[in-house]
């Protein structure tokens, strides 16, 4: 099976909330609440992905050295297996805005499991609850 690898990040604000978007209408998976973040193209580190996706995604800017790695997902769905390594970021430039028309909303740690998530989602919610 074909892997998939893209690349996501835990906005952390200053109050410990991690921001999740929710998938637009009409893509897969819609309704879902996830992580920013996005396919890894060719050429293109798991860094640096993020750091484009962030821009194109929220209109934010944020750096290498302030992504740091925290866990990864490893999830086969029915046509692809996905690898998604899951960075932690705590700087940024800009304030979130939705660009791409997905809601966006800052959730505590103890409210993670209220959001319905993708089910590759669904076990990085207690390291990201025990870690934060
Ligand atoms: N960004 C992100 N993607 C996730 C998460 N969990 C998860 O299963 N995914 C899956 O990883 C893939 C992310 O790719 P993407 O965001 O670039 O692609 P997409 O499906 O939105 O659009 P596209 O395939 O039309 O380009 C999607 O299949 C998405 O469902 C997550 O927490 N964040």
């Amino acid at each position: 099976m074909k892997v998939v690898l893209v690349s996501a990040v835990a906005l952390i604000d200053v109050d410990g909330r991690v921001l999740l978007a929710q998938r637009p209408d009409g893509k897969d998976m819609a309704g879902l609440w996830e992580f920013p973040g996005g396919k890894v193209e060719d050429g293109e580190s798991p860094e640096t992905a993020l750091i484009r996706e962030l821009q194109e995604e929220l209109g934010i800017d944020t750096w290498e050295s302030c992504l740091a790695p925290l866990t990864f997902a490893s999830h086969s769905y029915p046509d692809f297996h996905l690898l998604m390594p899951l960075f932690a970021c705590r700087k940024w430039n800009g304030t979130p805005r939705s660009v791409e028309n997905q809601a966006l909303k800052w959730v505590k740690a103890s409210d993670l499991s209220e959001y319905p998530m993708p089910p590759a989602d669904i076990p990085l919610i207690p390291i990201l609850r025990d870690w934060l």
